[in-house]
This record gives structure tokens, C-alpha cells and sequence, in this order.
């Protein structure tokens, strides 16, 4: 079904915002201020995981103010769906990896499939070290055993979007988050 821009502004209507821009912007500086404390003398690869982790990369890297150099992975397991399946590697690092310190910045650890995945295939690259950031924590019981070392905000189980998470494709511009209505 092709959406509309009714539909969209609809669905927008009609959505519940979980975290406005203040939250996120106050969260966002304090995973700043925590990946600095850690990370600020180790030239950084950053790792945004495309295409969710934009927005959040371009915001967290605004704040970091060291020397760090910035890089993509594209995995994706929603595609245009809600409900998540086997993550498909769409686009790998260009840059060396071996002896990096890494960041992987990704949107929201959902059940953590695609960060474990991504933090599992860089512990094989002889990285330095690993360290990952979320801006969103999704809260329910249906986690894999890792968990992203700077964490924004938790927000409940309901499909999200907003702040780099789509919905069908849209609304990854949003300042805000939101969640579907009845999710
Ligand atoms: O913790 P998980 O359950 O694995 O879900 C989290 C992942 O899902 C989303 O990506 P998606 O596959 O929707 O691709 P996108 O980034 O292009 O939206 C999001 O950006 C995370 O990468
Ligand atoms: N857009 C979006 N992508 C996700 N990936 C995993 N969980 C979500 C979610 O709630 N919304």
C-alpha cells in the first residue's frame, strides 16, 4: 500500500511522542560526556550503523570534541517491516579496523540482534577495543545477552519512530520520539 501524505500526517496526529527534543538533547549530552571520558585520547573509529544510526551519530559526534574519525556499517533486519528477521549486511567498513578503538552508534537497542551481530563480527577484525551507544533502550524481557555500553533513555515497548527510526521509511527527521498509536 502506498502511503500519503494524509496517511502520514495521520499517523503523526494520532502517535504518542515518548521522549521529546530537551530529553533527547539532555541524554545525548550525557553519552557525550560518558564516550569523552572513555574514548577522547584513543583516535575513535566511529561506526554508524546506517540507516538509523544517522541522526544519532550526527548528534553524538557534534559533541564530541576530540579527534575521531567517522565510518558506516549498513545491517538492517526491520527493512520495511515492524517485526525484525535475519540481519542482512548491506555494506561493510571501508576503513581498517585492525588495532582501532571502535564505536558502533546505532538508534535503539531493540532485542540487540543487530548490535550483537555488528559487535561480534568487529571482535574478529583485531580491533583495539569495542564500545557501542543507543539512544534508545527498548524496555522488555526479549534481550540478547549484550548490552551497549552508553545507553540515552529507556522508552517502552511499542513500535517507535523518529530520531532516525522510520516508519515505512518515514519520519527518521523527527526531533522527537514517538510511538504508533495502539502499539
Ligand atoms: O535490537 P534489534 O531488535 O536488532 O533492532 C535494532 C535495529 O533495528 C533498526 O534497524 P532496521 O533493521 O530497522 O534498519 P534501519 O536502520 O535501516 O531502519 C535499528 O536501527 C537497529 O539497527
Ligand atoms: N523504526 C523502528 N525500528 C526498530 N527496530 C527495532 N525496533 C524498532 C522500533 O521500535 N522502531
Amino acid at each position: 500500500m502506498t502511503l500519503t501524505l494524509n496517511d502520514l500526517n495521520e499517523i503523526l496526529n494520532d502517535a504518542d511522542c515518548l521522549v521529546n527534543e530537551h530529553t533527547l538533547n539532555l541524554a545525548l549530552d550525557k553519552m557525550a560526556a560518558q564516550i569523552t571520558a572513555d574514548l577522547a585520547d584513543k583516535l575513535p573509529l566511529v561506526l554508524c550503523v546506517m540507516n538509523g544510526g544517522l541522526v544519532p551519530t550526527a548528534a553524538l559526534i557534534e559533541r564530541l570534541n576530540f579527534p575521531l574519525e567517522l565510518d558506516y556499517i549498513h545491517a538492517t533486519r526491520y527493512g520495511m517491516e515492524t517485526e525484525g528477521a535475519a540481519l542482512n549486511w548491506l555494506s561493510y567498513p571501508q576503513s581498517s579496523l585492525k588495532d582501532r578503538h571502535i564505536l558502533v552508534i546505532d538508534d535503539i537497542f531493540d532485542q540487540g540482534h543487530t548490535l550483537q551481530a555488528i559487535i561480534k563480527w568487529l571482535e574478529q577484525q583485531d580491533t583495539s577495543s569495542v564500545h557501542s551507544a543507543t539512544v534508545i533502550n527498548k524496555l522488555h524481557d526479549r534481550k540478547t545477552d549484550i548490552v551497549p555500553d552508553y545507553i540515552g533513555t529507556d522508552v517502552a515497548d511499542r513500535f517507535l519512530f523518529g530520531y532516525g527510526m522510520d516508519y515505512k521509511g518515514y519520519f527518521r527527521n523527527l526531533k522527537g520520539i514517538y510511538a504508533i498509536k495502539g502499539s
